[in-house]
């Protein structure tokens, strides 16, 4: 038989494209939160994408809601960024030795976030939290982690339990393959649960290593700290000679320049109560943009976390993620310390280039701009919802936002997993679909954050205006499984 060439991908449909896929990776994806598992359906394959824009495969262009789940702040394919990345990629692809552009952007998130002494970059927020928890246990030299049912930091054994993201989306407890022996060192707790916490360190205080907690956390949906709920963290583990870590993998420089802790710590940022309310707005400083935190941080800061973890933004859409904090603690990272953790790629000259450069670009008028269309596109879509008569509630974390959908959650507010789990979420996937044939592609799990960017602007505003009424009645017509 002659060989013949397989077609060029650009000849297939989507369909084709998964059904293929599908024979050589497991269900088709090499992260589980793009198989549209709760929404159903076929994912659409990507061939290029530009700003807030992606092509499929069949050639159907999209307004991007994802932004390849957070790193895309300036949009895709920034010029500028490209063009780094490129000028370094003809210098090599990679050395295994330390590179000079590593200083600068570990420079460039101390200056932003000064909380961070010391960082060291990874390639994915996964290995930074997991580095976290293994740093807070050798400085502390206990074992047990707490964290908090619903928020996700990534898919290291221990921190699977009770997790958001893809996880909730499968409706799943955790995973298989986790040993026992390692799940008994966490302890989940419901999140803004502040005598749950109290009673937790009561009981286990001289055991406990670390808490770790999603700066707002955006993988159960957007569901914002109640006032001072980070802050009692953070008393709570100083108290008990715990470390708190700040994951900020997600919520990191996105929602500002000094990621959450900035919005929260520094500028005073609180989540307004439980109440009625068709959108859930917290806002950030008078000026309407969140500031730095200044040389008079300190000072300033209402709280400190031990370590933050970094991913997503940071990289600007190329592999790394980084993990920081005090610099007694970063010094037990080998070789200088006892905690070893290292990495082929950490540091990777490609992923530092992006970074470096969508960080020098993520000035002030960007964190405006990205502020100021996502609550454009949150008040377009709760209208439309709301002109069908669809209870529900914008909840919003910064320029970070998600719907929650059903009376209670209108009404009462989403404050905890618990709370999100039970909201009408057999609306979400109707919905999905009617933005979706309209030509906008929203996050594919009503548990995930939307993420807007520097690039969207009035042309996107308008065209999920357009979108949203056919969606709002397809979520208004539709019934529970
Ligand atoms: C808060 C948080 N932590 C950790 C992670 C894990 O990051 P990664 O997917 O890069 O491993 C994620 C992302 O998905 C996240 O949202
Ligand atoms: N908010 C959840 C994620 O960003 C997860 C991305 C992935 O696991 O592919």
């Amino acid at each position: 038989m002659p060989h013949q060439e397989p077609p060029a991908p650009e000849t297939l449909t989507n369909a084709e494209l998964f059904a293929q896929a599908r024979t050589v990776i497991p269900g088709g994806v090499d992260s589980p939160v793009r198989a549209f598992g709760s929404v159903g359906g076929t994912p659409r394959f990507i061939a290029s994408a530009s700003g807030a824009r992606l092509r499929d495969a069949e050639g159907a262009e999209l307004v991007d809601l994802v932004g390849s789940w957070g790193p895309a702040l300036l949009g895709h394919a920034h010029p500028q960024v490209v063009a780094a990345v490129q000028e370094a990629a003809a210098r090599g692809l990679s050395f295994g030795a330390p590179t000079h552009a590593e200083t600068l952007l570990a420079q460039e998130v101390r200056r932003r976030v000064p909380a961070v002494e010391r960082v060291r970059f990874v390639s994915t927020g996964t290995e930074a939290t997991m580095t976290a928890v293994r740093l807070a246990r050798g400085a502390t030299g206990r074992d047990l982690v707490v964290k908090f049912a619903g928020c996700y930091h990534g898919h290291s054994d221990g921190l699977l339990a009770e997790a958001g993201s893809g996880v909730a989306t499968g409706g799943l407890p955790g995973s298989a393959g986790v040993p026992e022996a390692v799940a008994a060192q966490t302890i989940v707790l419901p999140y803004n649960d502040t005598q749950a916490l109290g009673e937790c360190f009561a009981a286990q205080g001289p055991r406990i290593a670390a808490v770790i907690c999603e700066g707002a956390p955006a993988n159960m949906g957007i569901v914002p700290p109640l006032e001072d709920f980070n802050a009692e963290i953070r008393r709570v583990t100083a108290e008990h000679g715990a470390l708190m870590i700040l994951d900020e993998v997600l919520t990191g420089f996105r929602v500002g320049p000094a990621g959450w802790w900035g919005l929260e710590a520094i500028d005073g940022w609180s989540a307004p109560q439980s109440g009625a309310g068709r959108a859930d707005d917290g806002a950030p400083g008078p000026a309407g943009a969140p500031s730095w935190p200044g040389q008079d941080w300190r000072e300033r800061a209402a709280w400190v976390p031990d370590l933050l973890t970094f991913g997503k933004v940071v990289g600007g859409g190329m592999p790394l993620a980084a993990v920081g904090g005090r610099a007694e603690v970063m010094d037990l990272l080998a070789p200088l310390g006892p905690v070893y953790q290292a990495g082929t790629l950490s540091g990777s000259p490609l992923a530092t280039a992006a970074g470096l450069a969508t960080l020098q670009l993520a000035d002030d008028s960007v964190y405006r701009r990205v502020e100021a269309t996502s609550r454009a596109i949150a008040d377009v879509v709760s209208r439309a919802l709301e002109a069908q008569g669809v209870a529900h509630r914008v909840q919003r974390a910064g320029s970070l936002f998600s719907l929650m959908l059903g009376q209670e959650a209108a009404e009462r507010g989403v404050v905890d997993y618990e709370a999100a789990r039970t909201q009408e979420t057999w609306r979400y996937a109707p919905f999905f679909h009617a933005f979706l044939e309209a030509g906008v592609a929203l996050p594919p799990s009503v548990f995930e954050a939307w993420f807007v960017s520097a690039a969207h602007g009035e042309a996107e505003i308008e065209a999920i205006a357009a979108a949203a009424p056919s969606a709002a009645r397809a979520a208004a017509q539709a019934q529970p499984a």
